[in-house]
C-alpha cells in the first residue's frame, strides 16, 4: 500500500514538477508497457521503491529543516531527482495506476500488430525517446541555471554583507530552537515491538515491558514518545549530510556560526556520521563532505576569497590536547592547553590552528587527527573512542576584488561525543572505568548545561562545570545554527541507553537559538591597530631603556656576528674562562640556549665515535659516517628548502599580486622589510653554517667523497640529468656477490646503487623531478602573464579615469532615463578592462591549479627522495655493514621470531598503498571525479602510519637482538654486531 501510495505521489510530482507540460498525444505509453517483459514490472517497482526510500524521502524531513533556503532546497531537489527517475520507472512499470495524458486507463493486453503497425510503434518509440531525451537535456540546463543562481545568490549574500552599508537584520528575527535529529544504526535485529517510528518521521516511541524484578526502568511508565526534527533510518551518508549539515555549511560561509554534535551510545554510529568509514568515500561522513563543500563553493565564488584554518581536539579524562600538534607528541607537558573567555569568545590557548589552501590538505589534517585519537577496547564497542573530538573550520570571507575591505568570520564546530552509556554496561575495567566515569561526568555536565540552556528562567548557566562545557560555551544555541544527531542502536537490548539518548535529544530540542552573522570586520582596521600597538610598545621599550640607561639596547633579529659573539661567550663559559654570560633581552637568552644544544650535540657525537673507535665495533669511518649522516639531513633539508623557495618564487606571484592588493588597499607604500638590511637572511646563513657542526678544523669542512652525501649528490645530478641516459654503462659489479666487503665510500656506493638497486626508484625520481621543474616553469610563465595583464589593466583604468575627468569637465549628456552618455572611446575601455579581467581571473585559476600541482609533486618528490636515501641506507647496511649472519636471520624463515618485521619489508613501504591507489584510480575516479583529494589524503596517512609502525617494530628488534643500535635518536638505520 505504501508503495503504490509513493508511486502515485511521485508521478504527481514529475507532473507538478513540470508545470504546463503533458505528454503529446502521439506518444502513446502503452505499447511500451505491453511489450515489457514480465516479471520486469515487479522488479522495477521493488527497486524503486526500497523501504529506506520512504522513511528518507518523505519531504517532510526537508520541512523540518529551520529555514528553507538554498542548501535545504537543493537537498529537497536532490531527492526530488531520485523520485523523478523512479517515477519514471514506476510509469513504465505499474500500468495498474497510471493514466495517460487524454486519461485514458492503460492496459497490459498484448495486441496482434501487422508488421506496418510494429514499424509504425518503432518509430513512435524513437520519437518518444528523443522526446525524453530532450526534455532530460531541457531539465539538465534549468538545473544549471538554478544552481547557478543559487550559488550566485550565496555569494551575493556574502557580499551584501561584506558591503560598507551598515548590514541591519532586516528580515525579522524569529526565534529557532536547535535541530535534533535520531539515526538509527542500521541491524537485522530492529526491535520493532519496544521502538516505533513514526509514518511522520520525526516521532518516536518507545514501549518497555516493566520488569517483575524491579530494575532501572521500572516506573509505571512503559511508553515514551518523541517528537524531533527528523528520524534517519536507513539513510545513507550522503542523505544524512543534506538533511543535518549541508545549510549549516552554507549559512557558515555566510558567517554564521555552525555546531553539529553527534550524541549516543557506544558504537551507536557517532564516529561513523561524524568522520564516517575511513576507507570507503562513498561513506565519508559529515566533516569531510562539510570540507567539500566548503572548498567547492570557494572555488565557484567569484569575487569572494574564501579561507580556511583547521584545528582538531580532544578532550580525553578532562585533559585537552591538540590532535594535530606540529612536533609535540600527544600528551606531551610541553603542551599544555587551556579553555580561555577571551572579547571575541571562547578559545583555546595553545591549540595549533592550521591554515589550508586545499581540499586535500584539510582531508590530510583530519586524517591525522584521527589516527592520534585514544582508542580503548571496550566491550561494547572495539574501536571504542573514549574521549571527545571537536574538529573546528575557522572560515574568513573577504572580497577578492577589493571592493570593500571588510572581512566575514564564522566557524563550524564539529563534535563527536564519547560514548553515553552507563559505567555498568561497559563491563570494563581499570584505566577504561576510570575514562568511562570521567566521560560520564562531562556528559552529564552537559546535559544539565543543555537543561539550562533550555530554561528561559534561568539566570547562570553552568559552562564552567568541565572542559567540555566551556569549550562549547559559544557553539551551543545562542546565535549560531545547532544541530544534534542521536545516535541509537535498533535492537531491544540497548533500548534502556536509547531512551536516555532520546531523552537527552528532546532536552537539546528545546534550547532555542537565535542565528545571526558575525558582524563583518575590518581587516585593514585590526592590522593597523596591531601595528601601532607594536610602534607604541617599542615606544615604551624604549623610554624604559632610557630610563634604565641602557641605551645601547636594539630589538631586531641578530645578525652574524653577534651570533658569533654570543657563541664565543658561550665558549667561554663552558671552559670557565667566564663566570656568567649577562643576560641582555629575550633573542640573545634564546640564542645562548640555542648555542648550547649545538654544542652538546656535537660533544654527544664525538664521544661515540671516541668509543666507537675505543672499543673496535667495527665502524672504522664512523666518525665521517656519522658526519656523512648528518650531512645527509642537512642536505636533505637545504634542499627541501631550496625547492620551497623555487615554488614560492614561481607559484607565489599570485600572492605578491595579491599582497601587492593588499597594500594597496592598505595604503602601505612597501611591503615591511626586516630592519636589519639582510638580517634575518644573514642570520640563517649563519645558522646553516653553525648546524653543519663543528668548529673549521674538524671533519665537518672536510670534502673527502666520505662527507659527500647522496643527497648533494642528488641535486649535482638532477641539474645535469637531462643528458644523462638510464642506459649508463660500466655497471659496477653487482654487490650481492660480495661478503660483506670493505665498506665503500657512500658517494661511490651511491652511483653503484643508482645504477642497480636503486635503478627504478631513481628513474622515478628523476621524472617527479622532470615534472614538478615543467610546472614550475609553466606557473612561472602564467604569473608573468598575470603581471601584465595587470599592467595592462592598471594602463586602462588610468585611461577610463582620464576619459570620465575630461567628460566632466565638458560636460556630461543623459538619456531621458538619466543616464549618463558615455562616448565611443570610453565604452571601448570599459569593454577593453573587462575583457582584461575575465583573462585575469583565468590566469589566476590556471595558477592556483598549477601550485596546487606544484605542491602534490613538491610532495611526491619529497616523498620519493626520502625512500631513495632510505633505501640506499638499508642497502648499504646489508652490503656492507650487516654480517652474513644477521642477514641470514632477517630472511623469511630466518631465526627473527614472528612479529618482527623483516628488513626487506622496509625497503617496500608505502607500495601497497600505492598500488591500492592506482587499482582505485582505474575503479573509483571515472565515476567519482571529486574523491581524488579524499583517497590521496588517505594513502598518505597509511603511509605515514605504515613507516612509522615498521619503524618502531624495527628499533624493538634491535633491542632485542643484542643488536646495537647507533646512539642518538636521529640516527640513519643500520645494523651493528656486538663484539
Ligand atoms: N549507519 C551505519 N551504517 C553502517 N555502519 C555503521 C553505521 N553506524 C555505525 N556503523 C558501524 O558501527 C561501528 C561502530 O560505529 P562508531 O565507531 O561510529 O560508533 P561510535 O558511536 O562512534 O562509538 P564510540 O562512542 O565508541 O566512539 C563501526 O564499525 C561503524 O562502521
Amino acid at each position: 500500500m505504501h508503495q503504490i501510495l509513493g508511486i502515485q505521489l511521485r508521478i504527481r510530482r514529475r507532473f507538478q514538477h513540470r508545470p504546463g507540460h503533458s505528454r503529446p498525444a502521439a506518444v502513446p505509453l502503452r505499447p511500451r508497457r505491453a511489450l515489457a517483459p514480465p516479471g520486469r514490472r515487479m522488479r522495477g517497482h521493488f527497486r524503486a521503491r526500497p523501504e529506506a526510500a520512504v522513511t528518507i524521502e518523505n519531504p517532510e524531513v526537508d520541512a523540518a529543516m529551520a529555514t528553507p533556503d538554498a542548501a535545504s532546497d537543493s537537498a529537497v531537489e536532490g531527492s526530488q531527482e531520485e523520485e523523478e527517475q523512479e517515477g519514471s520507472e514506476g510509469l513504465e512499470t505499474n500500468p495498474s495506476s497510471v493514466s495517460n495524458a487524454e486519461g485514458e486507463q492503460t492496459s497490459s493486453v498484448i495486441p496482434v500488430k501487422s508488421q506496418e503497425q510494429e514499424q509504425k510503434q518503432e518509430q513512435e518509440q524513437e520519437q518518444e525517446k528523443d522526446h525524453e531525451q530532450k526534455e532530460k537535456d531541457q531539465e539538465q540546463e534549468k538545473e544549471e541555471k538554478e544552481k547557478q543562481k543559487k550559488q550566485d545568490d550565496q555569494e551575493s549574500i556574502i557580499s551584501s554583507l561584506l558591503s560598507e552599508v551598515e548590514h541591519e537584520g532586516n528580515s525579522p528575527r524569529t526565534p529557532k530552537r536547535v535541530l535534533a535529529f535520531v539515526r538509527v544504526k542500521p541491524t537485522a535485529h530492529f526491535a520493532q515491538d519496544m521502538i516505533k517510528l513514526g509514518s511522520d518521521n520525526k516521532s518516536i516511541d518507545i514501549y518497555i515491558q516493566k520488569s517483575p524484578k524491579g530494575g532501572v526502568v521500572n516506573n509505571s511508565q512503559t511508553e515514551w514518545s518523541f517528537k524531533l526534527d527528523g528520524l534517519l533510518h536507513n539513510t545513507s551518508q550522503e542523505m544524512v549530510y543534506e538533511t543535518v549539515a549541508k545549510n549549516v555549511v552554507a549559512k557558515a560561509l555566510q558567517g554564521y556560526n555552525g555546531t553539529i554534535m553527534c550524541y549516543g551510545q557506544t558504537g551507536a554510529g557517532k564516529t561513523y556520521t561524524m568522520t564516517g568509514a575511513a576507507s570507503e568515500y562513498r561513506n565519508r561522513g559529515i566533516i569531510p563532505r562539510a570540507i567539500q563543500q566548503i572548498f567547492k563553493s570557494a572555488a565557484e565564488f567569484l569575487n569572494i576569497l574564501v579561507s580556511v584554518r583547521i584545528s582538531y581536539l580532544e578532550i580525553y579524562n578532562e585533559s585537552l590536547f591538540d590532535l594535530l600538534a606540529p612536533a609535540l607528541g600527544r600528551g606531551c607537558k610541553d603542551n599544555q592547553l587551556a579553555v580561555m573567555d577571551g572579547p571575541q569568545g571562547i578559545y583555546v590557548k595553545g591549540l595549533s590552528i592550521h591554515p589550508v589552501s586545499h581540499e586535500e590538505e584539510a582531508l590530510h589534517l583530519l586524517f591525522e587527527g584521527e589516527t592520534n585519537r585514544v582508542i580503548g577496547e571496550h566491550s561494547l564497542n572495539k574501536n571504542s573512542s573514549r574521549s571527545h573530538c571537536i574538529f573546528t573550520m575557522y572560515i574568513e570571507c573577504r572580497s577578492r576584488d577589493y571592493t570593500n575591505h571588510k572581512c566575514l568570520k564564522s566557524k563550524i564546530t564539529l563534535i563527536d561525543l564519547a560514548g553515553s552509556e552507563r559505567l555498568s554496561k561497559t563491563g570494563s575495567e581499570g584505566q577504561v572505568r576510570v575514562e568511562a566515569s570521567y566521560i560520564n561526568k562531562s556528559l552529564s555536565f552537559l546535559e544539565q548545561l543543555i537543561i539550562a540552556l533550555a530554561d528561559p528562567k534561568r539566570e547562570h548557566i553552568p559552562f564552567r562545570q568541565s572542559k567540555l562545557t566551556h569549550v562549547l560555551k559559544d557553539s551551543l544555541g545562542g546565535n549560531c545554527n545547532t544541530v544534534l544527531v542521536t545516535n541509537i542502536y535498533g535492537e531491544a537490548e540497548h533500548v534502556e541507553e536509547t531512551l536516555s539518548s532520546l531523552r537527552f535529544a528532546t532536552r537539546m530540542n528545546w534550547v532555542t537559538a537565535e542565528p545571526v552573522p558575525n558582524e563583518p570586520f575590518y581587516r585593514e582596521a585590526s592590522v593597523k591597530a596591531l601595528e601601532e600597538e607594536i610602534h607604541l610598545l617599542k615606544q615604551e621599550l624604549i623610554m624604559q631603556d632610557s630610563l634604565a640607561n641602557r641605551s645601547f639596547m636594539s630589538y631586531n633579529p641578530l645578525t652574524t656576528s653577534q651570533r658569533a659573539e654570543i657563541r664565543s661567550q658561550v665558549q667561554k663559559y663552558l671552559k670557565g674562562v667566564i663566570e656568567e654570560i649577562s643576560i641582555v633581552n629575550v633573542r640573545q637568552i634564546q640564542e645562548v640556549f640555542r648555542q648550547f644544544k649545538v654544542i652538546v650535540s656535537q660533544q654527544e657525537e664525538e664521544v661515540e665515535c671516541r668509543l666507537w673507535n675505543k672499543y673496535g665495533l667495527g665502524r672504522k669511518d664512523s666518525a665521517a659516517e656519522s658526519e656523512s649522516n648528518s650531512d645527509l639531513r642537512l642536505e636533505e633539508a637545504r634542499e627541501q628548502q631550496q625547492e620551497q623557495e623555487d615554488v614560492e618564487t614561481a607559484a607565489g606571484k599570485e600572492e605578491d599580486l595579491e599582497q601587492e592588493e593588499d597594500e594597496e588597499t592598505l595604503g602601505a607604500g612597501s611591503p615591511p622589510t626586516s630592519p636589519i638590511p639582510g638580517g634575518k637572511k644573514e642570520a640563517e646563513e649563519g645558522d646553516e653554517k653553525e648546524r653543519s657542526g663543528s668548529p673549521p678544523s674538524e671533519a665537518s669542512q672536510d670534502d673527502s667523497p666520505l662527507s659527500k652525501s647522496p643527497t648533494k649528490d642528488l641535486d649535482e645530478e638532477e641539474e645535469g640529468s637531462d643528458q644523462e641516459s638510464d642506459e649508463e654503462a660500466s655497471v659496477p659489479p653487482s654487490v650481492q656477490d660480495s661478503q660483506l666487503r670493505s665498506p665503500l665510500p657512500k658517494q661511490e656506493a651511491f652511483e653503484m646503487f643508482k645504477k642497480e638497486a636503486g635503478r627504478e626508484i631513481h628513474r622515478i625520481f628523476r621524472e617527479n623531478k622532470r615534472l614538478l621543474i615543467s610546472r614550475k616553469k609553466r606557473s612561472h610563465s602564467v604569473a608573468q602573464r598575470i603581471k601584465r595583464i595587470k599592467q595592462q589593466m592598471e594602463a586602462i583604468k588610468e585611461a577610463l579615469e582620464a576619459q570620465k575627468r575630461k567628460r566632466r569637465q565638458e560636460g556630461e549628456y543623459t538619456d531621458e532615463d538619466g543616464q549618463v552618455i558615455i562616448d565611443e572611446k570610453e565604452f571601448s575601455l570599459i569593454l577593453k578592462l573587462k575583457e582584461l579581467k575575465e583573462k585575469h581571473r583565468a590566469a589566476f585559476t590556471e595558477l592556483r591549479n598549477l601550485k596546487a600541482e606544484i605542491q602534490y609533486g613538491q610532495q611526491l618528490l619529497d616523498k620519493c627522495r626520502k625512500r631513495l636515501i632510505s633505501e640506499f641506507e638499508i642497502w648499504y647496511n646489508e652490503s656492507f655493514l650487516i654480517p652474513e649472519h644477521v642477514r641470514e636471520a632477517l630472511k623469511p624463515g630466518g631465526n627473527i621470531t614472528p612479529g618482527m618485521i623483516p628488513i626487506n619489508r622496509v625497503t617496500c613501504l608505502g607500495e601497497d598503498e600505492q598500488d591500492k591507489f592506482e587499482r582505485m584510480q582505474g575503479t573509483v575516479l571515472p565515476d567519482c571525479p571529486r574523491s581524488v583529494s579524499f583517497y590521496r589524503a588517505r594513502m598518505n596517512m597509511d603511509q605515514k602510519q605504515t613507516f612509522n609502525r615498521s619503524m618502531v617494530a624495527l628499533r624493538k628488534m634491535r633491542r632485542k637482538h643484542g643488536l646495537v643500535p647507533a646512539a642518538g635518536k636521529k640516527k640513519s638505520l643500520s645494523f651493528l654486531p656486538m663484539p
